[in-house]
């Protein structure tokens, strides 16, 4: 275990949660090999902070820029006082280092998208400042348009989908997800960012590195266990109202996933192959316009950091021990992500 892995901060109660959820099968329970245990407080989970953080930009609503389907742009809705502040319709709900930002960025620059831009955290770590508290962080919206968020811890926090679905049933679910390895990998690297002096990947990866037998108690191993995450929202949410968004392929075709995310969230196709290049500096996607922009924008240099080396020989033990999770997780969402 990570002693007191990175994400604690005050007040909050982090993006731990989801013990075994209730009602977790037998198989995926006995695939783990033990009965209930706590997911940590996730790893180094910092707040994004955006410019304008809260959900404003300078002169903005947090949306600003593009035009609503009436046509007056975000940003002068917000100056005029228009439109009103709504609970999201949809939120990008997970996971951790899956390519959240990016997609949410993306997804910006649709003139019937606005988004807070800053992690919420509500229905982890702030619930019990209420909906009036979380309405208020979101920007101005005219009739039409979708009000979104994310927070990526909670696709792992067991209270979240009771809660989502009683501030609304109906709320679209997006859970951008990566090769669960890689995830561990990246989550790590980010740990490792704010703490140099933690122990090697290596060394936290097992509980007993003779045995072999792996961790899954350390955040960075557990919250890729999608398949037992998922079951949690099941009990809440149809299959059909959660969209699965492969954050490889958000990387090597950006236009063709958000084509996917854009009809998911009836909205009409507006964000296509026009909009991006490939950066190869940054060796990333990148918006050839940002929303309320005519300049190219890629995203901060916390997103795409290079990662430590990795024993291949402990890849290859996590490639092992995430195959079966990894196999019912596709046969739950009908989609090979093709991990292995
Ligand atoms: N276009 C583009 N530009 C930069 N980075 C991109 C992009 N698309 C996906 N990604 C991947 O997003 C990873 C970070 O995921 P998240 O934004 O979900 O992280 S966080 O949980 O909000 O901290 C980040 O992980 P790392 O590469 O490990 O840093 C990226 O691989």
């Amino acid at each position: 275990m990570l002693p007191g892995a990175g994400g604690s901060r005050p007040g909050g109660s982090g993006g731990g949660g989801g013990g075994s959820a209730a009602g977790t099968p037998g198989t995926l329970t006995s695939l783990l090999g033990e009965g209930s245990k706590r997911l940590p407080q996730a790893a180094g989970a910092g707040p994004e902070m955006l410019p304008g953080a809260g959900g404003s930009r300078p002169g903005g609503s947090g949306g600003g820029g593009g035009g609503s389907a009436a046509g007056t742009p975000g940003t002068l809705t917000s100056l005029l006082g228009e439109g009103s502040k709504r609970l999201p319709q949809a939120v990008i709900i997970g996971v951790k280092k899956g390519g959240t930002r990016a997609l949410l960025e993306f997804l910006r620059v649709h003139p019937d998208v606005r988004a807070v831009g800053a992690e919420p955290h509500f229905f982890d770590r702030n619930y019990e400042r209420g909906l009036a508290w979380y309405r208020d962080l979101m920007p101005r919206t005219l009739e039409g348009q979708i009000t979104m968020e994310k927070t990526p811890s909670y696709f792992v926090t067991k209270e979240a989908p009771a809660r989502i679905s009683s501030m609304s049933k109906g709320t679209k679910l997006i859970v951008v997800v990566r090769d669960p390895v890689t995830r561990a990998i990246s989550d790590y690297t980010q740990t490792l960012s704010k703490k140099p002096d933690i122990p090697t990947f290596e060394s936290l990866t097992f509980k007993n590195r003779t045995t072999g037998l792996i961790d899954t108690s350390w955040s960075a191993i557990q919250i890729g266990i999608y398949a037992k995450h998922l079951e949690n929202w099941l009990l809440y949410f149809p299959i059909g109202q959660i969209l699965f968004v492969s954050g490889e392929r958000l990387i090597s075709d950006p236009a063709g996933e958000l084509g996917r995310v854009q009809d998911f969230l009836g909205l009409k196709r507006i964000i296509t192959d026009k909009h991006f290049y490939f950066n190869k500096t940054k060796g990333f996607p990148c918006l050839k316009k940002a929303e309320g922009s005519s300049k190219p924008h890629c995203l901060g240099k916390t997103k795409g950091r290079t990662h430590p080396d990795i024993d291949q020989e402990v890849v290859q033990r996590l490639r092992d021990f995430y195959r079966p999770f990894n196999m019912k997780f596709y046969q739950m969402t009908g989609q090979d992500f093709g991990w292995d």
